[in-house]
């Protein structure tokens, strides 16, 4: 099992207080805290204030966005658990999407050196992605996740009522890693979530391919927690998505994860063919499956070289060469593939012409 640690549960359930009664209980009243961000305290918090504060769960609210994914939120947890007495065998409790998830999962890593958290994700991202496999962290100096810890959550429960107030672009954005996982390790997954029609949801199937994605997410963290090695497939997509999404936000254009992860997968699926032999006809046809749903991100020939510079920071990198996860088939990865500029390039260029 490599450097596993496997500790976290992953529960799905429509009854997310029976849920967390038993986990609440195993700690001493006042010692559970719980963090959310200001979306799900104004939608689905005054469902559970009272279920809270009978448990003695003291809140603290961090502004949403992902442009408070940074140090400043993190102080603000920090000194939120200092002030109400948290110690080494509290448990913070993390309601949101992979911001907060990230965000504070970060937060209670790090305080007193590290106490349990426990994810509670209400966006599809966070479902599918962002609450499993211990990744925490937030973003600092205009880069991804520049600064956190791998520590896994001790449970993550899923519940995919919270996803009937969430908006479509939300709803598009945590599809990409759906995508994602079929690409890299499940082609039957990619296959089911083809004809997913985003207009006329069924909650049940919804919650039977979410877990099919957990699952490969999972298998991946089980065999590699601290990403030396597989885990490295679950970052396909995102050596040129991270770059597309840091971009976007100097140039005060901001996409969702989801989307520059999206993009990101076609520029790398053009690496594939040309450093794996992947497909080119699959390439045409998921480009074309991903434009339909993606759009483009408008790029010009002259933002190539800072997407370049902002690759240089991708912590998958080694000795100073960038490295891709790819893929020679669907189904199948090959890690550590050291492009060079010139066809990292190519594939920016190949993308900006479509
Ligand atoms: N740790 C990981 O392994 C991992 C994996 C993938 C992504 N991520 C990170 O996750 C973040 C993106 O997460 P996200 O897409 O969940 O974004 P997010 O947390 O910013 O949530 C998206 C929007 O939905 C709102 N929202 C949340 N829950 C809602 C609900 N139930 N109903 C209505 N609105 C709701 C939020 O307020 C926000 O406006 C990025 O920072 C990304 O880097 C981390
Ligand atoms: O869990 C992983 O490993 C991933 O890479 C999942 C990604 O979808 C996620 O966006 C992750 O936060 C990216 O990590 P980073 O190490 O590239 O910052
Ligand atoms: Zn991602």
């Amino acid at each position: 099992m490599g450097n596993s640690t496997i500790y976290s549960k992953i529960l799905y359930t429509r009854d997310l207080e029976a849920e967390l009664k038993a986990y609440i209980e195993k700690y001493p009243k006042g010692k559970v805290f719980l963090a959310t961000e200001t979306t799900m305290d104004e939608l689905w918090l005054p469902r559970f204030n009272a279920f809270f504060e009978e448990s003695g769960v003291k809140k603290v609210v961090i502004p949403a966005g992902e442009h408070n994914k940074k140090i400043e939120s993190v102080g603000k947890i920090w000194e939120f658990l200092s002030h109400n007495g948290c110690d080494r065998k509290s448990l913070l409790i993390n309601i949101g999407g992979g911001m907060l998830t990230d965000l504070a999962g970060f937060a209670a890593t790090t305080f007193k050196r590290g106490i349990d958290f426990l994810n509670i994700p209400t966006t599809l991202l966070s479902q599918v992605d962002a609450s499993v496999g211990g990744k925490t962290g937030i973003n600092f100096s205009g880069l991804k996740n520049e600064v956190g810890t791998f520590k896994e959550p001790i449970a993550v429960i899923i519940n995919t009522d919270f996803l009937k107030t969430i908006d479509r672009e939300n709803l598009v954005s945590g599809f990409a890693e759906m995508i994602k996982h079929g690409l890299i390790h499940n082609p039957e997954h990619l296959e089911e979530l083809k004809p997913f029609d985003f207009d006329n949801i069924d909650y049940d199937h919804l919650q039977e391919i979410i877990r099919h994605s957990v699952n490969v997410k999972e298998y991946f963290v089980a065999n590699d927690l601290t990403e030396n090695n597989i885990r490295k497939a679950l970052n396909f997509g995102h050596t040129v998505g991270h770059a597309f999404e840091s971009l976007a936000m100097e140039q005060k254009r901001p996409v969702l994860h989801g989307y520059a992860v999206a993009y990101g997968m076609i520029a790398e699926l053009y690496l594939s063919v040309k450093m794996c032999g992947f497909p080119e006809s699959d390439l045409n046809i998921l480009t074309q499956w991903m434009l339909g749903i993606y759009g483009k991100f408008e790029i010009s020939e002259s933002d190539f070289e800072r997407l370049y510079q902002l690759m240089t920071h991708d912590k998958k990198n080694e000795s100073g060469r960038i490295n891709f996860t790819l893929l020679p088939e669907i189904g199948q990865i090959a890690i550590n593939q050291n492009c060079s500029k010139e066809l990292i390039q190519e594939a920016l260029e190949y993308y900006r012409n479509l």
